[in-house]
C-alpha cells in the first residue's frame, strides 16, 4: 500500500505566505493603507473610512494536514501556537460552492494569532485552515486555492457598526472601485463580514477587502449580496451567499423547529443560566438546568446557527439576542417565546381551517375565543399581558405625541384625562401618566385584566391618578380629553370595529382626540411586520391588519375623521382621529 504524505514544499509555501502576512500587518496602518487599496481615495471619503474602520488583519487560507502541523507553522512564524480556533461558516460554504463539495466534508477553522502594529495596535493574521489530511481527496482544492489566493484579504473592523454608518462605508468603497463580493453572518462569533474585490490597480498583493462588523447586520448584508455592481455572476441564484430554492425551502419548512428550539431554550431557563461574556461547558450547564448534556449540546448548536448563543472552544456563551429571552431582562421577550411556542403554536397547526372558512383556528382547537380562553386561566391571562408588554417598545414615543403633550398643558386645577379603551395591563397608560404628572387616566378593561392593570399602575406610582372601569366596549366612559385604542381594532372584523368606534365617538366630547395604535399594511407590498401579524390575526382572533385608507373608512362610518398618522417602532403607527365636522381648535371642557 502506498501512502501520499503532504508535499513538504507546499507546506513551506504556506509558511512563507503566513510570515509575509504577519509582516504586512506589522508594517501598515489604516490611513496609509486605504489609498493603496483604493487608488484616488482621499479627502472626506478617506477621513470617513479611516475614522470608522481600523485595519484589523490580513487573511489567508492554509491547508495543514492536521492541527499539530498548523501549530508548527505558527511556531515557525513566531505566532502564538495556542491561539483558539472556531469553525468558519462563510469560507467553508464558499469553498464548498466553488468546488462543488458538501460543506460537511470541509473542516475549515478560523484562527487569529495576534500581531501588533508598529505603534502597538492590536491586530491579527486571520488564518482559515482547511484540514487536508493525506488521501482526503481535498488536495485539488488546496492546489487550486494556493494559486488563485481567492481568500487572501485585508480586513477593516468597523468600530461602531450602526446600520446607517455601515451602509455609508460600503457606498464609499463602491464609489472608489471596490465591488461587493459576498459575505455572511457567522453565528459562532456573532459577526457580519462584507467582502469586496479590490480594483485592478490596487497597489498590493491582496485582491479582496473585508469589512467586519460585530453583531448581526443581515439587512446590510442582504443589500450587499444583492448589489447591482457585485463581482459575481449576474445570475441571482449563482451568487455566493445565495441559496438554491430547495435549500431555501428547507429552511422555511423547518421554521417551526426554530420556534420550538427558542421556546424550549426559554422554558428550560437556559438564558438565565448562561453568561454573555463567559462560555460554559455543556456538562456544567446541563447540571445547572437539569438537562441531558448531549441533547443540550444539540439544542445549543442549533441555536448557534441563529445567533441566540455562540459556540466557543470552552463551550457556549449567550449572545445579546439570546439574552432577550432572560426572565429578568428589561423588555424581556420570554413571554412571547412561551406564547408563540405554546398556545399560538398549536393554533397555527389549524391555519388551513382559518383560510378555508375565514374562522379563527384558535377557536376550533381550543373550543372558544382566545380572549375568553385566556380570561378563564389566570396564568395564561398573565402570560398574554406580559407578551403584549414585551412589544411595548412601540409605545415609547407616544408620551410626546402632540395630542398628549397638548392635553398635559391643561391647568393643574382642571387636569386632562386620558381614557385607555381595552388598555390591557396598563403598560401604555402608565408610560403616559409617568411622563406627564398632571394627566389623569381611566382604564377600561374586562374584569380579570382590570386587576392586573391596577397592580401595574399602582407599582408605577400612578395609582392615585387612575380610575378603572370594568366592562365591555359599550362602557367607554364619557368626558375624557384623549381616547386611546391600542392594538384593539386589529382583533376584530370590520363590523365589530365600527361598533367599537361608535362607542368611542359617542363618549368623546367635541374637543376630544382619539389615538389608534396599529400596524398599517403597506400599500406597495413592501415587507412589514403588519403582513405577518395579518396572518396571526386571521389564525387566532378572526381580526386583521389594515391600511390607513381602510381605517379612515371605518372611522368615517363611526362619525370620526382621520386627521393624520405617524410611525412608531416595530412597524406600528399612531392614527389621530377627531369627531367629524368639529372645527379646530375646540376649547377643552373644564
Ligand atoms: C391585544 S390586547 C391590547 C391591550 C393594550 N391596549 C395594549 O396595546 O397592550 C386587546 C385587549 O382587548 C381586551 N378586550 C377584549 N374584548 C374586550 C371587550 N369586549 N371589552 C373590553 N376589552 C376587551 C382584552 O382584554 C385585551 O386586553
Amino acid at each position: 500500500m502506498t501512502t501520499t504524505l503532504p508535499d513538504k514544499t507546499l507546506l513551506l509555501d504556506d509558511i512563507a505566505g503566513l510570515r509575509a502576512a504577519a509582516q504586512f500587518v506589522r508594517e501598515h496602518d489604516s490611513v496609509a493603507l486605504l489609498p493603496l487599496l483604493l487608488p484616488g481615495l482621499d479627502g472626506p471619503d478617506l477621513q470617513a473610512l479611516a475614522g470608522h474602520c481600523r485595519f484589523a488583519h490580513a487573511g489567508l487560507l492554509l491547508f495543514p494536514p492536521d492541527t499539530d502541523s498548523l501549530r508548527a507553522q505558527f511556531a515557525a512564524c513566531g505566532l502564538d501556537v495556542d491561539t483558539p480556533s472556531h469553525p468558519s461558516v462563510v469560507v467553508r460554504d464558499r469553498l464548498a460552492r466553488r468546488h462543488g463539495r458538501d460543506p460537511a466534508e470541509l473542516d475549515v477553522r478560523i484562527l487569529r494569532p495576534r500581531v501588533y502594529g508598529s505603534a502597538g495596535q492590536r491586530r491579527a493574521v486571520e488564518v482559515f485552515a482547511l484540514a487536508v489530511p493525506p488521501h482526503s481527496g481535498l488536495e485539488p482544492i488546496a492546489a487550486y486555492e494556493r494559486t488563485r489566493r481567492h481568500e487572501a484579504h485585508l480586513a477593516f473592523e468597523v468600530e461602531r457598526p450602526e446600520p446607517l454608518a455601515l451602509r455609508g462605508l460600503c457606498a464609499i468603497l463602491v464609489r472608489h472601485g471596490a465591488r461587493p463580493d459576498g459575505g455572511g453572518y457567522n453565528p459562532h462569533e456573532d459577526g457580519t463580514v462584507l467582502y469586496f474585490t479590490l480594483p485592478a490597480d490596487a497597489a498590493c498583493d491582496y485582491g479582496r477587502l473585508e469589512l467586519y462588523a460585530r453583531g448581526d447586520h443581515r439587512d446590510t448584508l442582504a443589500a450587499h449580496l444583492d448589489h447591482p455592481d457585485r463581482f459575481d455572476s449576474p445570475r441571482p441564484d449563482a451568487r455566493p451567499g445565495a441559496r438554491q430554492p430547495a435549500e431555501t425551502l428547507l429552511h422555511l419548512l423547518t421554521g417551526a423547529w426554530t420556534t420550538q428550539a427558542l421556546a424550549a431554550f426559554a422554558r428550560l431557563d437556559l438564558p438565565d443560566a448562561m453568561d454573555t461574556r463567559t462560555a460554559q461547558r455543556t456538562e456544567d450547564l446541563a447540571r445547572a438546568t437539569g438537562t441531558h448534556p448531549r441533547s443540550l449540546a444539540t439544542l445549543l448548536r442549533y441555536l448557534a446557527m441563529f445567533g441566540a448563543v455562540a459556540e466557543e472552544q470552552e463551550g457556549f456563551r449567550l449572545t445579546e439576542l439570546g439574552a432577550l429571552l432572560r426572565a429578568d431582562t428589561p423588555g424581556s421577550m420570554r413571554p412571547l417565546a412561551l406564547m408563540y411556542g405554546g398556545p399560538f403554536y398549536r393554533s397555527f397547526g389549524g391555519l388551513d381551517h382559518a383560510v378555508r372558512t375565514g374562522q379563527p383556528a384558535f377557536d376550533q382547537i381550543f373550543g372558544e375565543n382566545h380572549f375568553d380562553h385566556f380570561a378563564r386561566d389566570p396564568q395564561l391571562a398573565s402570560l398574554f399581558d406580559q407578551s403584549m408588554a414585551a412589544s411595548s417598545r412601540m409605545f415609547r414615543p407616544l408620551p410626546t405625541h402632540p395630542v398628549i403633550t397638548a392635553a398635559a398643558q391643561a391647568p393643574a386645577a382642571a387636569p386632562a384625562t386620558v381614557v385607555d379603551v381595552a388598555g390591557g395591563n396598563g403598560e401604555l397608560l402608565g408610560l403616559i401618566l409617568t411622563a406627564h404628572p398632571h394627566l389623569r387616566g381611566v382604564l377600561l378593561e374586562r374584569p380579570h385584566a382590570v386587576e392586573a392593570a391596577r397592580r401595574r399602575l399602582d407599582a408605577a406610582g400612578c395609582g392615585p391618578r387612575c380610575a378603572y372601569r370594568s366592562g365591555d366596549f359599550a362602557d367607554v366612559p364619557p368626558g375624557g380629553d384623549v381616547y386611546v385604542l391600542s392594538r384593539v381594532l386589529h382583533d376584530w372584523d370590520d363590523d365589530r370595529c365600527r361598533e367599537i368606534l361608535r362607542h368611542c365617538a359617542r363618549a368623546m366630547p367635541a374637543h376630544a382626540d382619539l389615538l389608534v395604535v396599529e400596524r398599517l399594511l403597506p400599500g406597495d407590498g413592501s415587507p412589514s411586520l403588519a403582513t405577518a401579524w395579518d396572518l396571526h390575526m386571521l389564525c387566532n382572533v378572526g381580526g386583521r391588519e389594515r391600511g390607513a385608507d381602510h381605517y379612515a373608512r371605518l372611522l368615517a362610518d363611526a362619525g370620526l375623521e382621520l386627521v393624520g398618522h405617524s410611525p412608531l417602532p416595530l412597524d406600528a403607527h399612531v392614527l389621530h382621529a377627531r369627531r367629524a365636522g368639529v372645527p379646530e381648535p375646540v376649547l377643552r371642557r373644564t
